[in-house]
């Protein structure tokens, strides 16, 4: 069976399903494109469908595609095609005759390839293109801001179960699918906001049944989790250093699924020397997994997968039993596992770590989910200015730990007020703790650390705040603590369970 993403893929603008608004801009941008000549960059989560958009765009406007992909090949040669193509039309008597429209995809990914130049050269040449460029990209914030500012910008939004369902409809009714209403609603729900996985999803259930109940669906979602919950077992618990790798072959997850599973359970049932070792080891996997990226050699994921399995299995010591509830890697530890988007967790946690008096480790593990979960989507915004404030966050960070990726008019003004609340305020360097200030704090905020102008190092709640972030630190264990206390009913963060 061919691949019904492909298959079903949108040859028109009208096609676009579910981002009406960006849809219209996005034609807007190409039909005056001649009067502007601006680059425009198109942003929001995996599988909205953005590069189709693109697309069926060019398809719209009778424009040839040129596609490129930032990180297929090396920056430099990316850019010099662009730099190539963009001069040598620029030849042409301009009009119509050679217009084409240039597709960079996964733009956010010339970040980091400074070796390159890679995200000057592309802002450069983005900037004096002489035909249209559609800048595709996932992280707004890991575009420098140069390059930002050098175009337009169009935000793709999740698309809703509401606009998803009428999708794959469409799709049964076209493959004579029989289908249960509430089945596609389901899907619609389960792959929250992502088109494309609903797609496969319902493509992959298809396949099994005759006529798709809802039924199908849920049991195909036990299905492909109940072989890692089986794994998790084994790995945490019983198997030797051998047994555990060979286990993690039966295993339907890529290494890096694999290792955020493996890192988000492994402190419920390890404690102690143990779980550092397990870290120790996971954070080897961690930068396999990197090298992966960067090479894009996977024989690499052998060492990956070594080290997560053998070595977590390894530091064990002691009988471990009972029963375990094992859960999915949460929304924060996947978010610090895309390209990029690492440097700004690491970056942002040394600063917590240095301003709580913790580790960097602790700062990454037990603080940053935790402001993420109580900062989520800037919905508590006194808070989060607080916090960029405290942590003196800019743009890309305040969308990182709050998960506002795309609404960038929301990030901009968090950091705005908080460049102002430091100048009111002197907070960015009075040294006391934040985080465990604000954890202790009444809900409504008011007892802030962040807004104490005193600066004073003997300030007694700083202080204490700083011991309590200390001692968490030498308790190796209180991961699993503190995971708990996100599921207290009393905890009146909305939604922190959902998030964790
Ligand atoms: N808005 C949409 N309307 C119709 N189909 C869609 C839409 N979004 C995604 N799809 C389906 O999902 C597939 C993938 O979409 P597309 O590659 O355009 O997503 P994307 O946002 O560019 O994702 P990524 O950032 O991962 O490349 C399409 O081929 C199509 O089948």
């Amino acid at each position: 069976m061919t691949d019904w993403t492909e298959t079903y893929r949108p040859t028109t603008l009208s096609e676009v399903r579910g981002n009406n608004k960006a849809r219209d801009q996005l034609e807007e941008w190409a039909e005056t494109w001649d009067d502007h000549r601006k680059s425009v960059i198109v942003h929001g989560s995996p599988g909205v469908g953005k590069t189709s958009a693109a697309h069926a765009l060019a398809g719209d406007m009778g424009w040839p595609v040129m596609e490129l992909n930032a990180s297929d090949s090396r920056g430099a040669d990316v850019i010099e095609k662009i730099a190539g193509e963009a001069a040598k039309s620029g030849t042409l008597t301009g009009g119509e005759a050679g217009r084409r429209l240039v597709v960079l995809d996964e733009a956010d990914n010339f970040h980091g390839n400074a070796d390159y130049g890679g995200s000057r050269e592309v802002t450069r040449v983005v900037k004096d293109a002489s035909q249209p460029i559609v800048l595709v990209a996932n992280e707004f914030y890991e575009m420098s801001k140069s390059l930002r500012n050098a175009c337009e910008t169009i935000e793709f939004r999740d698309v809703s179960k509401r606009s998803i369902v009428p999708v794959l409809r469409d799709i049964c009714r076209r493959e004579g699918v029989e289908f249960e209403e509430e089945a596609l609603e389901k899907i619609a729900e389960s792959t929250s906001g992502d088109l494309r996985s609903a797609v496969n999803d319902l493509q992959a259930v298809a396949e099994e049944a005759e006529r798709l109940t809802v039924d199908d669906v849920v049991t195909s979602e036990r299905d492909t989790t109940e072989g890692i919950f089986d794994f998790l077992d084994e790995l945490i618990k019983e198997k030797d250093a051998e047994g555990a790798l060979r286990a993690a072959y039966d295993v339907d997850e890529t290494p890096d699924d694999l290792l955020n599973w493996i890192e988000d359970n492994v402190p419920k049932d390890y404690e102690g020397a143990e779980l550092a070792d397990a870290y120790e080891f996971l954070s080897n996997a961690d930068r396999w997994l990197g090298r992966v990226r960067a090479t894009q050699d996977y024989s690499y994921w052998r060492y990956a997968t070594d080290n997560m399995t053998a070595g977590v299995a390894a530091s064990r010591r002691g009988e471990k039993g009972g029963w375990t509830r094992y859960g999915p890697p949460s929304y924060w530890s996947k978010l610090g596992r895309t390209k990029g988007t690492r440097n700004t967790r690491d970056s942002i946690a040394e600063r917590i770590a240095e301003r709580e008096g913790a580790s960097v480790a602790t700062a990454r593990r037990e603080i940053l989910p935790f402001l993420s979960a109580m900062t989520h989507h800037c919905k508590n915004r006194a808070l989060t200015v607080r916090m960029a404030a405290a942590y003196d966050l800019d743009e890309s960070e305040v969308s990182f730990v709050t998960g506002s990726g795309s609404d960038t008019n929301k990030v901009e003004s968090v950091v705005a007020d908080a460049a102002e609340l430091k100048a009111e305020t002197a907070v960015e360097h009075s040294g006391t703790a934040f985080f465990e200030a604000e954890r202790s704090s009444d809900d409504d905020g008011t007892a802030a650390a962040a807004t104490d102008d005193s600066g004073d190092s003997d300030d007694s709640s700083g202080q204490q705040a700083l011991t309590a972030a200390t001692s968490d630190e030498s308790d190796t264990g209180s991961v699993s603590d503190d995971t708990s206390s996100a599921d207290d009913p009393d905890d009146d963060q909305a939604g922190l369970s959902d998030f964790m």
